[in-house]
């Protein structure tokens, strides 16, 4: 399949790097836009440098697009005269709609949203997608297809998506300030950094890894660790005096509501 990527930035980079690592596409495959990132990242991955976005869309049978989202239109605009119909376009920018990308795109364009997380580029993603009026399931496989190699990989309604910005695309930078304070922590309380680093993320992929693996609640895994008495209840009395969970939820919140905000015309 032949791939073109219009934004080549964190997130385009983060993906592009997951597929050419889980050997999606061969580097010979992927055409890239002739500005300074699509050019640094083409020398990285041994992908093409194609020119102009015009020339970068031309022959595509998939367009990742990775532009900021008030970018997306006039990307679009750009472009569609170049854009193979069957071209599958897959946009991954925040609150934009596929009704958005559609009406500028050429009627019956195949459009789907993404929404994956930046650990992509490790392969261990968690994504959502939704889908346009012209997507079929085929479509829906490739889509899944692409990023399950990345991680997780589910369908939701076009309405949730921006709950998947709060939970997952932001969510990622949310467990960061987690870990870096666990990480803290630690060092407060004597760890050398590298060793405390070390164990505070381990303890957020273990604790992770555990609750898909197992499917249990996590209040049953907390119970799990938490002895009558003991040490993990002293440190949850904390977090609860602070309404830890009431603030982490009203960060999905914001983060969501930013979301639909940024898919509004201005
Ligand atoms: N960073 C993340 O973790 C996530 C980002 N997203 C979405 O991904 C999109 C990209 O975000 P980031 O990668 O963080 O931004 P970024 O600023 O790192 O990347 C944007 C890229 O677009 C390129 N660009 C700008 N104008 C262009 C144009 N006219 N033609 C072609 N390329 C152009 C820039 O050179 C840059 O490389 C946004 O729409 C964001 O909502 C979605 C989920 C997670
Ligand atoms: O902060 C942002 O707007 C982007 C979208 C989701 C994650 N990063």
């Amino acid at each position: 399949m032949t791939l073109a990527v219009l934004g080549t930035g964190k997130l385009g980079g983060a993906i592009l790097r997951g597929w050419v690592r889980a050997g999606l596409f061969a580097p010979s495959e992927i055409a890239l836009p002739a500005r300074a990132s699509g050019r640094a990242l083409a020398a990285e991955l041994g992908a093409r440098v194609a020119g102009s976005n015009g020339e970068t869309v031309a022959g595509a049978e998939i367009l990742l697009l990775a532009v900021k989202p008030y970018q997306l239109a006039s990307v679009l605009t750009e472009v569609r005269d170049q854009l193979p119909p069957e071209c599958l376009v897959l946009s991954v920018a925040a609150g934009v709609s596929t009704t958005a990308l559609e009406a500028v795109l050429p009627d019956r364009q195949p459009v789907l949203r993404v929404l994956p997380n930046t650990p992509a580029q490790i392969g261990a993603a968690a994504s959502a997608f939704c889908r346009g009026a012209a997507a079929t399931n085929d479509h829906a496989a490739t889509v899944t297809r692409l990023f399950s190699a990345l991680g997780l990989c589910i369908e939701v309604a076009e309405s949730q998506m921006d709950a998947v910005v709060g939970v997952a695309a932001s969510g990622v930078a949310f467990v960061y300030l987690f870990l870096e304070a666990l990480t803290d922590g630690g060092v407060r309380m004597g760890l050398p950094r590298a060793a405390a680093r070390q164990l505070a993320a381990q303890t957020l992929v273990g604790a992770g890894q555990l609750a898909l693996e197992t499917g249990l609640h996590p209040m049953e895994l907390k119970d799990a660790v938490t002895t009558p008495g003991g040490t993990t209840m002293a440190g949850i009395a904390v977090l609860e005096s602070a309404a830890f969970r009431g603030i982490v939820m009203e960060a999905v919140r914001a983060a969501t509501e930013r979301s639909a905000e940024l898919g509004r015309p201005k």
